[in-house]
């Protein structure tokens, strides 16, 4: 059953907050309390014209009477002069900006930055960072950002750095972060706190963070740490604990839905086309010279969808979203024939995740998985390179020179780049500002460019991926000039398989 449950007014615009079920209503607020619900519901306030906010959690939706003290900020001598310094409360970022004259306003965010009024004392906050998964350019520049905006903006003293990744929590000291201890750390690639796969008990983590009297949890990780940062809120929720749980983006494939790019992104970009540019010396050097460069995208393939439209000098991106063959007509070798026909040579990018069903017609399929269930993938570089090679030696007159470059982990081991560190900048104290406002149980990130607070629920439903019904990967194909390896058929399932994954381009 749907049901207005109260009357707000946001920007002159009457609001009301819906949810599915009338169980579980706080009747202080109007909010969804858990009262009787296993998972928190959505926070959806509508309003005129089709406008929708998808909420995110705040303290005092679960805990009652909480006291709130003046921002800090406002007698900081830098922002004190600065006008409209402090969020409006009712400013909201709408995640579509492309709209028709008719249509509705859509779905939109709760704006990120400070507010007036801030849930914590300052001597009384005892925050923690983790960092989860793989590496990214640009961790450790976030870790100094959330210390040095906890310290500098707000006067918070202690902060504890979770050591190895969730599994952290329960079996490692901590580590006492100061801005004297990050002042250099953004220098340097990888992440100061280490980080793992596996090893999320939440129990355990939630214990932690009891017994040490955390009550801001900054966790910084991909799509599975940010899973992970959603039970951990649940399970805080459920204890009724004072603790705000703010989740910071880390994807360096691009696989997070919402938010338009994560820092490190644009740094691997960068740090691809060194290799790019490798590669096409490397194959206009030598007669019929491929070069062939693997890059990462386990599951999206942002990076070498974005590193060969950077490049230029790529004939040809195969990402894990577009199917491709080898033999016959519209197939890889011929086109690979014919570009060394034309051109004499050719750079071919691949991203790790591309191919993996005709790998496993061939190989013997693996279905190992890491240590957080992700699937383990075979080396798709390696094995295009051999057939690659067998073809051309076996079954034509042509003789190539293959040269490969296996770029994965160089691309993400490297510090972050300057506009990559003007976001992690950002997004920090996006994610300071929030916790200390109250709001938890969400992530922060840019949507078309302003940061916003969304919820968890809409940043785990799904992975983002690239849409190859696209205009983007329809510049790509322009642009390489290299077969879609589509037919008709697989054109009209793929559109309708990701109408809904569809984003303004
Ligand atoms: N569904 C889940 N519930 C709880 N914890 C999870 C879940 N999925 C992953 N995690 C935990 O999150 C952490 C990181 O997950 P994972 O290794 O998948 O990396 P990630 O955050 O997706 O980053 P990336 O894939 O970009 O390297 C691990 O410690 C893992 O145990
Ligand atoms: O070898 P690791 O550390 O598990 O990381 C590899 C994975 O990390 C990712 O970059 C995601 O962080 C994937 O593209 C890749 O498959
Ligand atoms: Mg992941």
């Amino acid at each position: 059953m749907e049901l207005t449950v109260s009357n707000s007014v946001s920007n002159g615009v009457a609001a009301e907050i819906i949810t599915k079920d009338k169980v579980g209503l706080n009747p202080r607020n109007g909010f969804v309390s858990m009262e009787g619900l296993n998972k928190l519901q959505p926070k959806i306030v509508t309003g005129d014209c089709g406008y929708i906010l998808e909420d995110v959690p705040h303290l005092s939706d679960y805990i009652p009477h909480l006291p709130t003290y003046t921002n800090p900020l406002q007698f900081n001598p830098a922002y004190s002069v600065v006008k409209q310094y402090f969020v409006d409360i009712d400013d909201t970022v709408a995640q579509k900006v492309v709209v028709h004259k008719n249509g509705p306003r859509g779905v939109h965010f709760r704006r990120a930055g400070p507010r007036q009024r801030v849930y914590f004392k300052s001597d009384e906050v005892r925050a923690c960072i983790v960092t989860c998964g793989g590496l990214c350019p640009g961790l450790n520049t976030v870790i100094r950002e959330i210390v040095c905006g906890l310290h500098h903006m707000y006067d918070v003293k202690r902060v504890l750095g979770i050591v190895g990744g969730y599994r952290g929590f329960y079996s490692k000291n901590t580590i006492s972060l100061t801005p004297k201890f990050v002042n250099d750390i953004h220098k340097r690639g990888g992440t100061v706190l280490g980080t793992s796969r596996g090893g999320h008990d939440t129990k355990k983590i939630v214990d932690s963070i009891q017994d040490r009297g955390i009550n801001q949890v900054y966790i910084i990780g991909g799509d599975g740490t940010q899973k992970g940062a959603a039970v951990i809120f649940e399970e805080i929720r459920r204890r009724g604990l004072n603790v705000a749980v703010a989740g910071i983006p880390k994807t360096i494939d691009n696989d997070i839905p919402v938010i338009d790019k994560s820092f490190g992104f644009d740094t691997a970009v960068e740090e691809a086309q060194r290799a790019i540019n490798a590669a096409h010396v490397e194959a206009t050097s030598i007669e019929n010279g491929i070069g062939l460069v693997k890059l990462m995208g386990r599951y999206s393939g942002y990076i070498a969808m974005y590193a060969t439209l950077a490049s230029r000098d790529v004939d040809c991106c195969l990402i894990p979203e577009s199917p491709f063959y080898l033999e016959g007509p519209g197939g890889l070798f011929e086109y690979i024939e014919k570009r060394l026909k034309e051109n004499g040579h050719m750079v071919i990018v691949i991203a790790e995740g591309a191919g993996q069903e005709l790998l496993s017609e061939n190989l013997r399929s693996t279905d190992q998985q890491d240590a957080s269930g992700n699937k383990l993938l075979q080396d798709v570089g390696l094995w295009i390179s051999q057939r690659i090679k067998d073809h051309f030696s076996k079954r034509s007159k042509m003789a190539i020179n293959l040269k490969y470059i296996d770029l994965m982990y160089m691309i993400r081991a490297v510090p972050s780049n300057a506009s990559d560190n003007v976001y992690c900048t950002l997004v920090a104290q996006s994610a300071v500002h929030g916790a200390m406002a109250g709001y938890t149980g969400f992530t922060v990130g840019p949507v078309n460019g302003r940061h916003a607070y969304i919820p968890f629920h809409r940043i785990i439903e799904k992975q983002h991926k690239v849409v190859i019904t696209d205009r983007m990967w329809a510049r790509l194909l322009s642009s390489t000039n290299q077969p879609s390896f589509l037919c008709t058929k697989d054109v009209i399932e793929t559109s309708s398989k990701t109408e809904n994954n569809l984003r303004n381009c």
